[in-house]
């Protein structure tokens, strides 16, 4: 599979998000958080502001829902013209039906485990997604520090799609930099979120071919 970089516009300028966003044009994907300050304590934006960036962004946009009951949500956030929407399993009641329904809309459906949450419960249901993520820290806020411990996870997560052989892209996400590119691809991640670690380069455009570099050189399915 090819590495995909997607950075996440949680570390841009609010102010500037369009610039913000034209200064990624050399990634894959744009990473958008939603958070509702229930499921995770923080809150960044809502659907009107999801449509504007899917309406100017040169990439496809990539919506990471950290909010209570996606199953109410998500559609309204495929509505925007996201092209991918991801929820987490410790807040839907009924993901296989919230994926069909988000595929039958013509967008990816993607499953988000959060440090604690095994993969394993996901393998039955594998076949319903396009992704799955894999959270490399807590939800809830950008430049926090990556944990390793999840690697595990992600080779058992590889190893099972790569043995049905299933087309699933597998998403990691937090703290995920030039450094630790090559840990994840090795773990068999090819979708690489990056916040702080590409918005807070000098230079954006060559700080992700740099990670995406890095991580093709380590990729193992
Ligand atoms: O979903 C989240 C945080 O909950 C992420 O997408 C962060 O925005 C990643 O930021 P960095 O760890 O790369 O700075
Ligand atoms: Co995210």
């Amino acid at each position: 599979m090819d590495i995909r970089i997607a950075p996440s516009i949680l570390s841009a300028d609010f102010c500037n998000l369009e610039r913000d966003l034209q200064a990624i044009a050399n990634a894959d994907l744009v990473h958008v958080d939603v958070m509702d300050h229930h499921f995770v304590p923080n809150l960044t934006l809502g659907e009107p502001i999801v449509k504007r960036i899917c309406e100017v962004s040169p990439l496809p946009v990539d919506v990471h829902l950290m909010i209570e009951d996606p199953d109410r949500w998500a559609p309204e956030f495929a509505r925007c013209g996201a092209d991918s929407v991801t929820f987490h399993m410790g807040a839907t009641h009924a993901p296989v039906r919230l994926a069909r329904q988000l595929r039958d809309m013509g967008v990816k459906a993607c499953f988000a485990v959060r440090p604690a949450e095994p993969v394993e419960p996901i393998f039955d249901i594998l076949d319903e997604f396009d992704m799955v993520l894999i959270m490399t820290v807590e939800p809830g806020f950008g430049g926090q520090k990556f944990l390793a411990n999840q690697m595990a996870k992600t080779r058992r997560l590889r190893d099972e799609i790569t043995r049905r052989g299933l087309d699933v892209h597998i998403q990691v996400d937090g703290g995920v930099s030039r450094s630790t590119a090559a840990i994840v691809a090795e773990a068999g991640a090819d979708t690489l979120v990056a916040g702080s670690a590409v918005y807070g380069a000098d230079d954006i455009a060559a700080e992700i071919d740099l990670i995406r570099n890095n991580a093709a050189a380590a990729y193992r399915n």
